[in-house]
């Protein structure tokens, strides 16, 4: 059976981010990234930091280790990284969590297709602003989204804002595909602040900043602003 490079499973907790904000959901974070954002807030994903951490499981092993941790206790299952579209055999783990009933969501770039993002119920793709050093693909991204609104998939579109020109780009993409729902979420530059009680404060900043460029804007009145709610209520913890 095919492998998955697993770098940590945790949960049960909430969705902190995104179209199911909120929802109890256990994750599986995968490892490696085609991508390096300047202010990724998961690089030990990447950047060999954590490498000692990365096993190379089953599906069926992914699956125990959710049961042991979370028991009956939850419903969904979340799939993050890194970016998880660079691994075509996480479709053995998507079948097994479909037979288990769970409902899945998953979090992506949009710089990598594969089929199997037809298979997932909520989707976020998150092309990457000026501010992360990324360059997006629109080409890539226009036949992703192409394929993903003429399918009946739940699929939104979530943008990351630090500053005015992540801004622009975030109304350039929600008025590339006007018809997905679209969010935007607060940037958290203080990747390791350790002082909960003064990122809280900032973040909260940073969102009142946010939803007032939101409010000003004709071309943002479609859209939804949120904070990262785990961060606020957790901060910079890992596995939360
Ligand atoms: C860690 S990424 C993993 C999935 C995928 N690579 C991606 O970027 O969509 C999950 C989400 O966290 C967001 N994110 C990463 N670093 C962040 C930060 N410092 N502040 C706010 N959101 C961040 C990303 O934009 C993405 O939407
Ligand atoms: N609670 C919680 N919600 C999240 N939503 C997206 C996350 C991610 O790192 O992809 C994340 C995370 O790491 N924790
Ligand atoms: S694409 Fe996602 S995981 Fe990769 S570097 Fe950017 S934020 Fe981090
Ligand atoms: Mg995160």
């Amino acid at each position: 059976m095919e492998r998955i490079p697993v770098i940590e499973i945790f949960g049960p907790t909430i969705q902190g981010e995104g179209m199911v904000i909120g929802q109890k959901t256990m994750f599986v974070r995968t490892a490696g990234c085609d991508y390096r954002c300047r202010w990724c807030d998961s690089s030990f994903t990447w950047d060999g930091s954590a490498k000692h951490e990365i096993k190379q499981m089953t599906a069926e092993a992914i699956w125990q280790q959710m049961k042991q941790l979370g028991g009956d206790r939850f419903n969904h299952v979340t799939i993050s990284g890194g970016n998880p579209a660079l691994l075509k055999g996480l479709r053995a783990l998507i079948s097994l969590l479909k037979e288990h009933n769970m409902r899945i969501g998953l979090e992506t770039q949009g710089s990598v297709w594969q089929d199997w993002f037809y298979d997932i119920d909520d989707l976020t793709i998150s092309p990457k602003p000026p501010s992360s050093n990324m360059e997006t693909n629109f080409a890539t991204l226009d036949t992703m989204m192409e394929r993903l609104t003429a399918h009946r998939g739940h699929v939104s579109l979530k943008v990351v804002v630090f500053d005015d020109e992540d801004f622009v780009y975030a109304q350039h993409v929600h008025e590339r595909y006007p018809t997905v729902p679209f969010y935007v979420q607060v940037g958290n530059d203080d990747i390791h602040e350790a002082d909960d009680v003064a990122l809280r404060l900032k973040l909260l900043q940073k969102l009142e900043w946010l939803v007032d460029k939101v409010v000003q804007s004709k071309e943002m009145n479609n859209v939804r602003v949120l904070p990262q709610l785990h961060t606020l209520l957790w901060g910079n913890r890992r596995g939360v």
